[in-house]
């Protein structure tokens, strides 16, 4: 069992002052499989699926990415660009402050919001090259106070754009689940009646994660952040304009490196729609790199169900005369179970997953290399 992260490196690791990679920041076997440039022309093999959402035909274009990606950049969603410039500076300023107000907000172990290192980085013995900042947006103004205890000027605007980009985003988030589940071939009755009876939409709660890369003396050795898969339903993912998100792709194994795409959100599938969906639209291994000259930052929106909530496959996506292929789960029994996966090096997907399974879960297993080194 490796030793937390938060127990390892009780001090602020300066990554300013850093002038090489030191061990505990080592991550071996990063290199193993070819990094491709997912910015070639549309529908060319590598090229990361781009879908307007606004545009005739989006459904079927989600339902491709989806089930062949399980990501796909998203344009067309009508968030004002100039609120993602406005969001994207505050978040720098945040990173910003000093260490030791930064470090007066530091997540406890156990807590799921805070600031440190990403909260899976307690399942690694190594440390990864980034901060993290996670909050719940509705009670932001109250979190924040951790961070800016004499409120001021930098807390108010920084709450309020946040508050502005989590009602734009929340909406779009319910518009995408319609998208979603029209991708999955349901009708509009088929979808009002899976709301009235699952209130998906009307449950769906976010949490934001603000990551921090800083720039590295010797990237090929450092890692933003490990390779994973989102827990949730869908995430949105705003970039800087400095890339760094990979995917990872099988048939053969590469990280395709994802354009950054001014004023698109890249969209993630997580694990639990992979469930709701019976496998069909699956969820994307990814990972964060770092590089030698520019900081990147990027925002993570988590969409998922409330904690109390089992998530089971919809009947509709279960194929006629079969069984589902995933037994029904809540929010913290996943986790739960993504953490024992983590530390036996198994597939939690695979943990939850019924005879009726026919998709290898494990698929992406070994893309998490060297975990305990
Ligand atoms: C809602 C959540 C998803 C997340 C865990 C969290 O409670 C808040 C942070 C999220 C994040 C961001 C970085 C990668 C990740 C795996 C992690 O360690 O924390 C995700 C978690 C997730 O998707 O499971
Ligand atoms: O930094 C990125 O682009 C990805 C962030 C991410 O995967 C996450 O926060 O879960
Ligand atoms: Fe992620």
């Amino acid at each position: 069992m490796p030793t937390p992260s938060h127990l390892k490196s009780p001090l602020y690791f300066d990554f300013r002052a850093a002038r090489r990679v030191p061990e505990t920041h080592a991550w071996p076997g990063l290199n193993e499989h070819p990094v491709v440039d997912g910015g070639g022309a549309a529908g060319t093999e590598d090229a990361v699926p781009v879908v307007d959402v606004g545009a005739p035909g989006a459904a079927a274009r989600v339902a491709r990415a989806a089930e062949t990606w399980g990501a796909f950049l998203m344009t067309g969603h009508g968030v004002p660009e100039t609120l993602l410039a406005r969001v994207e500076e505050r978040i720098a300023r945040m990173f910003a402050l000093p260490a030791a107000q930064k470090m007066r907000a530091v997540r406890a172990p156990g807590e799921a919001c805070g600031y440190g290192s990403p909260p899976i980085s307690s399942f690694f013995s190594k440390c990864m090259w980034s901060e993290g900042y996670t909050f719940s947006p509705v009670s932001l103004r109250s979190d924040l106070r951790r961070l800016w205890p004499k409120a001021g000027n930098d807390y108010r605007l920084f709450c309020d754009v946040m508050e502005e980009f989590h009602k734009e985003v929340r909406q779009l988030a319910d518009r995408l689940l319609e998208l979603f589940l029209r991708a999955l071939g349901l009708t509009g009755e088929q979808i009002a009646g899976v709301e009235e009876e699952r209130k998906i939409g009307e449950t769906m709660t976010a949490t934001m994660h603000l990551n921090w890369y800083p720039r590295c003396p010797d990237p090929q050795r450092a890692l933003g952040l490990i390779a994973h898969t989102d827990s949730g339903f869908f995430t949105f993912v705003l970039q800087s304009l400095v890339p760094g998100l990979q995917l990872f792709r099988r048939g053969p194994d590469r990280w395709v490196a994802v354009p950054a795409v001014p004023g698109a959100f890249v969209v993630n599938v997580g694990d639990l729609f992979h469930i709701l969906t019976n496998g069909r639209f699956h969820s994307v291994y990814h990972r964060a790199v770092v590089n030698r000259d520019r900081d990147r930052i990027s925002l993570g929106y988590f969409l998922g169900p409330p904690p109390h909530v089992k998530v089971a496959p919809l009947p509709e996506a279960v194929p006629h005369g079969r069984s589902p292929a995933y037994r029904a789960v809540t929010w913290p029994e996943y986790m739960a179970i993504r953490k024992k996966a983590f530390t036996t090096g198994g597939s939690a997907l695979k943990m939850v997953s019924t005879d009726a399974a026919t998709e290898p879960d494990d698929a992406a297993a070994d893309v998490v290399v060297d975990v305990h080194a």
